[in-house]
C-alpha cells in the first residue's frame, strides 16, 4: 500500500500519527467502547488471512476514522450507491429479479465491485437486502420493484411470530461466497457488511411491506409486549447472523440501518427496541470490526442508537453534523449527510453544501462522508464520482 500523507484534515486529532502504528495502537479516546476502543483485542476472534488483518485495509481511511484515528483522507461512501443510477447495474440486473441477484454470489460481487470501479469511493458495501436473511430462513417475501420488501403472510399474532422459521447456518452460505469473491477483488478497499435493524425489519414484517408511520409495529410492541418481543428477537438473532456471515467471509465493517427508527419516540426506543438492536451489533463483537449505526429520522435517538453498540452514528440530512456530534457528546465519530436533494443542483451548490458538511464534521472526533440517505436512481453517476474527487481533494 502507498503510504499515507498523514496530516490530519483538520487537525482535529492532537496525536502525533504514525503510519507504522498497529491497529489499536492509539491512545484510547474513551474508556467505554466506541472511538479508542482496544481494537487489537477485539481483532482476535476474526479469522486467519481476513482482510482487516491485511495492512492495507486496516490502514485505509475508512478503518482509520471509524476508529478514531487520523487519516490520509476523509473517506467517502454512498448508501445504495450499487443501483439503478448506474448503466453497468441495469445492464447486470436486467432480466433478474432483486432477491435472485443478491443469490446469485457470482453477479452479487460483481455489482458490489460496480461502484468502486466507477467512483473510486473508499468503501464497498455489499450488495444485498435488509430482507435477504428473512428470505433465507424461509420466509416468503419478494423485493417489488418500485416498492420495496412485501411479505406473503404478514406477522401479526404470537401464532404468527412463532411460525417464523429460524435461520440455518448453512442457509448463509451464499452470502458467504458473494462476500468471498467480492474481497478477493477489492485489495485496500475496504468492504462494509450490513443488515436491518430489529425495528425496520420488524416494521416490514408486522406491516406486510412498506408504510408510512409503521403504526402496526408501533402498536404492538404496547398491545402485545410479548408478541412484539419475540419477533424483535428472531429479527436480532437473523440480522445478527447475517452480519456476522459477512464479517466471517471478508467484511471489514458492518452497518445496521435502522431506516424507521425515526417513527419512534426516543422512550419508545429505549423501552422496546435498543437491547435488540444490541444484541444484532452484538453478534460481531468479538470479531473486532467497527459498527456504524444509520437510520433516518433519528436526531432525537443519536446517543440511544450509539448507545446499543456502535463505534459510528449515521445522520440523516435532516440534522447538520455539529449538532449531532453535539448531542452524541464529541466523543463519536459520524457519518453523513449530504442532502440526496442537492445531487442534481449546480455544482457549486453542491460544492458548497459539502464544504459545510466536511466543516461540521471536524467538530467529531470522525467523520465519513456519505449522504443522508440512499442514492436516488434518478441520480447522473458522474456527480457520484466528481463528489468523492471533490471530497478526497478537500480533505487531502
Ligand atoms: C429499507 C431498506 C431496504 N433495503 C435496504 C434498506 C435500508 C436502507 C434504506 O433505508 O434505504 C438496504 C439495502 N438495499 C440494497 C442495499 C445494497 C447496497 C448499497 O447500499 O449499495 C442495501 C444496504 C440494495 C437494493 N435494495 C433494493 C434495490 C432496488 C432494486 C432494483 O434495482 O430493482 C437495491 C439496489 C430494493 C429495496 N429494498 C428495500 C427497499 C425500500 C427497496 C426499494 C424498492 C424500489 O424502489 O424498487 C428495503
Amino acid at each position: 500500500m502507498a503510504p499515507h500523507n498523514e496530516r490530519p484534515a483538520a487537525s482535529r486529532d492532537p496525536r502525533p500519527a504514525d503510519p507504522a502504528a498497529a491497529p489499536g495502537a492509539g491512545a484510547p479516546r474513551t474508556g467505554e467502547g466506541g472511538v479508542g476502543d482496544d481494537w487489537e483485542r477485539r481483532l482476535t476472534a476474526l479469522p486467519a488471512g481476513h482482510p482487516l488483518r491485511s495492512e492495507g485495509v486496516a490502514q485505509s481511511p475508512l478503518v482509520r476514522t471509524l476508529r478514531g484515528l487520523p487519516a490520509a483522507h476523509t473517506p467517502v461512501w454512498f448508501m445504495r450507491q450499487a443501483g439503478r443510477s448506474m448503466p453497468e447495474y441495469r445492464a447486470a440486473r436486467e432480466g433478474t429479479g432483486m432477491l435472485e441477484a443478491c443469490l446469485t454470489p457470482e453477479l452479487a460481487a460483481e455489482i458490489t465491485l460496480q461502484p468502486v470501479r466507477r467512483h473510486g469511493v473508499d468503501a464497498a458495501i455489499f450488495f444485498s437486502d435488509i430482507v435477504v436473511p428473512m428470505k433465507l430462513s424461509g420466509v416468503g417475501v419478494d423485493i417489488v420493484a418500485g416498492r420495496g420488501p412485501v411479505l406473503e403472510h404478514p406477522v401479526r399474532t404470537a401464532a404468527d411470530v412463532a411460525a417464523l422459521p429460524e435461520l440455518a447456518d448453512a442457509d448463509l452460505d451464499p452470502i458467504r461466497e458473494a462476500v468471498a469473491r467480492t474481497v478477493a477483488e477489492l485489495g485496500d478497499t475496504p468492504l462494509i457488511g450490513f443488515a436491518g435493524a430489529p425495528f425496520t425489519i420488524a416494521a416490514y414484517a408486522v406491516e406486510g411491506g412498506p408504510s408510512r408511520d409503521h403504526l402496526r409495529p408501533r402498536t404492538m410492541m404496547h398491545a402485545d409486549p410479548q408478541s412484539w418481543e419475540a419477533l424483535a428477537q428472531w429479527a436480532a438473532r437473523t440480522s445478527g447472523a447475517f452480519l456476522r456471515a459477512q464479517v466471517e467471509a471478508g467484511a471489514s465493517a458492518v452497518q445496521l440501518f435502522d431506516s424507521w427508527a425515526g417513527s419512534l419516540s426516543l422512550g419508545d426506543y429505549e423501552a422496546h427496541v435498543q437491547r435488540h438492536s444490541a444484541d444484532a451489533l452484538a453478534a460481531v463483537a468479538e470479531l473486532g470490526v467497527p459498527r456504524i449505526h444509520f437510520g433516518t429520522g433519528t436526531g432525537e435517538l443519536l446517543a440511544a442508537m450509539r448507545d446499543a453498540g456502535a463505534d459510528a452514528v449515521g445522520v440523516d440530512y435532516r440534522i447538520p453534523l455539529d449538532e449531532a456530534s453535539r448531542r452524541l457528546g464529541g466523543r463519536t465519530v459520524v457519518q453523513g449527510n449530504i442532502d440526496p436533494a442537492l445531487l442534481p443542483a449546480p455544482r457549486e451548490v453542491l460544492h458548497e453544501h459539502t464544504r459545510d458538511v466536511l466543516r461540521r464534521g471536524r467538530s467529531a472526533p470522525g467523520h465519513v462522508v456519505n449522504l443522508g440517505h440512499g442514492v436516488p436512481p434518478e441520480t447522473d453517476p458522474d456527480v457520484l464520482s466528481e463528489l468523492v474527487t471533490f471530497i478526497h481533494k478537500e480533505t487531502r
